[in-house]
């Protein structure tokens, strides 16, 4: 046969082991013919629809409450037994919340999602909650385990059933499950400190105390599953390690002397000795064996094999190449468990069996595997189990009597897995070596969900189909309901796989942090241990073998059929701290893992080929759903939180761009005021400051040196002077930084406030320069410095011209300025103030009220504004009182267009009058043409 058929023999063996397992592990005893016909059959229906179907039914119940489903089952099965463990608070691990699992009783708790209390969510209700755990739910247990449970009442409720089971012929299975840093570890290796010793050390304390003196000296070895075998001296067993052989070449360390350097396994001191003694029939003699495994990334090795040391120079520098090689499963033959009218499961081919005399040496082949597995497995992270750690003890034992011949030897095994933690890889920020890890835990762990629920789902289905009242329990209808539980989608699954389809005691701890922020992980788990509470296995019973040629050991296989393997390297350094004396030192470990050797095997019959086919189909199909559903769930949170972060960061871009516009906003408007306050200060409304005066106001003062108008200030020039300044200075005493600084700062004001606008820009220099671009009757200052029109008073520079006629850029922009809201806003000119030659210029000022118009509209300020203010001012001078009321019943609007709207706003108003740019601008006209131009030029005079 060559290595393909070999291989589809092993395949077409597990088809029929898996598919008649299935049934039998669905189906309750009292129909075991019904059983045995299910079991011929291949006709399975895939696990997808099975479970489509099981959800139905359940969906009624309250999601906020889970209960477990009472599913009808005989008394040869037995339930899951499921015990909650709650870690405590640690002082130091970072978890400073409040828990958020409840203790209900001592069988209930109730777990609430912290989010809910989060301020940032709405009436309890979290705002950005991803998860799709409920909020609040409460679990059952078989029982609960406070924090502050201590370790040899949990071990006698927990794992001492399992104890004496095993005493007893009968197998069993205990296994930890939590996410990371939940106290898996602890539960069953133990603390460091005094009666903190876990489920391992403790088991074999109360084996030894039990068995004490009942030891027999066996030349039969377990092999397989539940097999034996003849213990020859040139067996893989009479090299078993210890940590005391455990040494690489003679130039090199000693490998065990670096790991226990490294990792300082727990000390277990005499008073963490298990007193407990268990009474057993004192008529058989016994021998306990011990094998230790760990699955790390879907590879089974052996952690109690010599590790082959190689290589390495003389020195620590030198790499120490470490090979190990991993392990495969196999079909177990049914001469092992003859007593099983069905298939039994799987067993890892070539896994060392240790047989230990006495707890102290039982405990050190349990460390130097924790050791290997914390090298191996767990180094780059070495506070976190990264694999799954599996403890089988087994326990022959033989009736003195009896001769000592393999047919009257019992087996029985105990399986302790302390599981690795489950988490989310994103949580964890792993890449690499350590995603794949992550991967793969998460893999195995799920599919063990999986298998749980399809095996409850199967179950139900059983029960319910045998149990209905007035009907046939016909092996069609059975089979009709039972799905394919993927036990061989996960290593970790093939090794439990007896004991869910076979018979045997399961207990699974379930240990949980409820300070750890992983809430949804932790929601996994409950939702886990409550479904796996439903499941039954099939009650252990003694086991006899039957009379047959044992074995040989699997290493004795046919080389030929061996496949070649790959091997993985990975380079490992160990740094050494020193203790006492010794120096820091590190050690580099070249680790290779070579795949294990895929065998074929003559003592299974192939199936159909069809068949064969189909079930390779389906198994490929499955994986590609479970690796897909991974890959998307992966995708999604990804997806998901990337697009917080880009939320997030667009906020806060948002944030930035307006913090910005608003301190633009700010210094702008500063300006603005010190550009106005600039103004002021130069028409001499307010008070000049010596030290601060600008070369506008320099020009204006030498204005006012060279042409010396009348000193004579209005009669209330001075007070208004100081109001103004009042009003200014109280208004902005922060010194501006345009404050004074006349032409060219407000200039630079211009091009900053109208956004480099050249247009604003040519407005605002003309502004500067208003006597260059005067009209007809303008007023050239460079001209002629001595020709000041004060002198001969018979040419008046300062003509008053409308918005309107300046520059349109200049009127626009003004249109667009806010206006600032002085506390007296200056009174317009009006017509009638012109015609009656009331208008007069302030005799203190030299600035054409032309220039000052055009100034402030230039930097904002409305066009009405000015010519109030002014207005105001020259009425003042002249002391005509003009009534506030008809000031206020003007309305000055820009241009004609606009007008169109206040002439109907008039009317809506009554009496106001409404006056436009244009309007200004021909009354203006027409004013000057025929009292030819007297009354306004006169106005820059102020004559009067
Ligand atoms: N019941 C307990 N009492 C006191 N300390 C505990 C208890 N359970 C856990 N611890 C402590 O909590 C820490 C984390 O526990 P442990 O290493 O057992 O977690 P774990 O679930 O095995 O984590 P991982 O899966 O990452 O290996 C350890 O320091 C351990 O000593």
């Amino acid at each position: 046969m060559n290595t393909r058929t070999k291989s589809t023999a092993i395949k077409a063996s597990t088809r029929t082991t898996r598919a008649t397992s299935q049934l039998q592990t669905s189906i309750p005893a009292p129909t075991r013919s019904v059983r045995t016909a299910i079991a011929k059959s291949s006709h399975v229906i895939p696990a997808q629809l099975s479970e489509k179907k099981s959800s139905a039914v359940t969906k009624k119940t309250d999601p906020r409450v889970t209960t477990a489903t009472v599913i009808p089952h005989d008394i040869d099965r037995e339930p899951i037994k499921a015990f909650l463990r709650i870690r405590p608070d640690i002082a130091g691990d970072g978890s400073r919340r409040a828990p958020y699992l409840e203790s209900l009783s001592d069988t209930t708790v109730r777990m609430i999602d912290p989010s809910r209390d989060d301020p940032h969510s709405y009436s309890g209700i979290p705002r950005f909650r991803l998860s799709a755990a409920p909020t609040s739910t409460i679990y059952t247990f078989t029982h609960v385990f406070p924090p502050n449970a201590q370790q040899p009442e949990f071990f006698a409720k927990t794992t001492l059933p399992l104890v004496r089971g095993l005493l007893d012929g009968e197998d069993g299975l205990l296994f930890a499950y939590g996410v990371s840093n939940s106290g898996k570890t602890y539960t069953m290796q133990g603390g460091s400190h005094e009666s903190s010793a876990g489920i391992l050390p403790r088991t074999v304390d109360v084996l030894f105390n039990s068995i004490e003196g009942l030891q027999g000296s066996s030349k039969y070895r377990p092999a397989r599953l539940n097999g034996l075998e003849l213990n020859s001296a040139s067996s893989i067993f009479s090299r078993a390690p210890s940590l005391d052989n455990f040494a690489l070449p003679a130039q090199q360390p000693a490998l065990g002397d670096i790991l226990t350097e490294h990792f300082e396994s727990p000390v277990v001191s005499e008073a963490d000795h298990d007193p407990t003694t268990l009474k057993i029939d004192r008529n058989y003699e016994y021998s306990i064996w011990l094998s230790y495994a760990e699955v790390y990334n879907e590879k089974i090795y052996d952690l109690l094999t010599n590790v082959e040391g190689d290589g390495g120079g003389s020195s620590r520098s030198q790499p120490i190449l470490l090979t190990r090689k991993a392990l495969a499963m196999k079909p177990a033959p049914p001469s092992d468990n003859p007593d099983s009218d069905g298939p039994v499961g799987k067993y890892i081919s070539g896994l060392t069996h240790v047989r230990v005399n006495s707890a102290k040496e039982a405990k050190k082949m349990i460390t130097l595997g924790q050791l290997h597995r914390r090298v191996f497995g767990t180094l780059a992270n070495s506070q976190s189990s990264r694999s799954h750690g599996v403890v089988t003890i087994k326990l022959l034992r033989k009736h003195r009597g009896e001769r000592d011949e393999h047919s009257f030897y019992m087996t029985s095994r105990l399986t302790l897995i302390d599981l690795a933690g489950s988490e989310r890889s994103k949580n964890t920020q792993a890449t690499g070596e350590r995603l794949k890890e992550a991967g793969n835990i998460n893999k195995s762990l799920m599919v063990l969900g999986q298998c749980i629920e399809v095996m409850r789902a199967n179950q139900k289905r059983v029960a319910q189909s045998l149990g209905a009242q007035n009907q046939r329990s016909d092996t069609r209808d059975v089979k009709r309901y039972l799905a394919v539980v993927p036990f061989r989608h996960s290593k970790l699954t093939e090794i439990l796989m007896d004991y869910f389809t076979g018979e045997g005691r399961v207990t699974m701890i379930i240990n949980i942090n409820p300070y750890d922020t992983g809430f949804d992980e932790n929601s996994n788990v409950m939702k886990f241990s409550s479904l796996a509470r439903d499941v039954t296995t099939v009650a252990p019973t003694q086991r006899v073998l039957q009379a047959g040629r044992a074995k040989v050991p699997a290493t004795a296989g046919n080389p030929q059929s061996k496949t070649p393997s790959e091997s993985h390297h990975r380079k490992v350094v160990i740094s050494t701290s020193g203790r006492g004396e010794r120096k820091f030192s590190e050690t580099q470990l070249d680790v290779v893992e070579e795949d294990e050797d895929i065998e074929g095997e003559s003592d299974e019959e192939p199936l159909n080929g069809l068949v064969e086919a189909l079930f390779d189909e389906i198994e490929r199909l499955q994986l590609q759903l479970f690796e897909s559903e991974m890959r998307g769930a992966v995708v999604e949170a990804e997806i998901r939180e990337e697009v917080m972060r880009e939320m997030e960061g667009r906020i806060r871009e948002m944030e930035k761009r307006f913090a910005r516009r608003l301190m633009s906003e700010v210094e702008l408007n500063e300006m603005r005021m010190d550009a106005k306050i600039d103004m002021l200060h130069r028409t001499g409304l307010i008070g000049k400051t010596p030290s601060k005066v600008g070369p506008l106001e320099q020009r204006s003062n030498e204005c006012n040196s060279r042409a010396p108008v009348s000193e004579e200030p209005g009669v209330d020039g001075s007070s208004e002077d100081d109001r103004v300044n009042n009003l200014t200075s109280h208004r902005s005493r922060a010194v501006s930084p345009l404050a004074g600084r006349g032409k060219v700062q407000a200039k630079d004001l211009g091009r900053s406030a109208l956004h480099s606008n050249n247009e604003t820009e040519m407005g605002i220099q003309e502004n500067l320069s208003p006597h260059t671009e005067e009209g007809e009757d303008g007023f050239d200052e460079t001209d002629d410095e001595g020709s000041a029109t004060t002198e001969t008073g018979s040419e008046d520079p300062d003509v008053w011209v409308p918005a309107s006629s300046r520059p349109s850029s200049t009127v626009a922009i003004a249109q667009n300025m806010p206006s600032p809201q002085l506390e007296q806003a200056p009174p317009p000119i009006f017509e009638k103030d012109v015609k009656a030659g009331r208008v007069r210029a302030r005799p203190s000022s030299q600035m054409s009220v032309s220039e000052l118009a055009r100034d402030l509209g230039d930097l904002g300020l409305r066009n009405e504004r000015i010519p109030r203010r002014l207005t105001r001012h020259t009425r003042q001078s002249t002391r005509t009182s003009v009534a506030e009321e008809e000031e206020e019943s003007i309305i000055v609007v820009p241009n004609a267009k606009a007008s169109d709207g206040q002439k109907k706003k008039k009317r809506q108003l009554g009496k106001k009058q409404v006056y436009t740019d244009e309007s200004i601008e021909r009354a203006t006209e027409q004013l000057a043409k025929s009292e030819s131009g007297r009354g306004i030029r006169r106005m820059g005079r102020g004559s009067g």
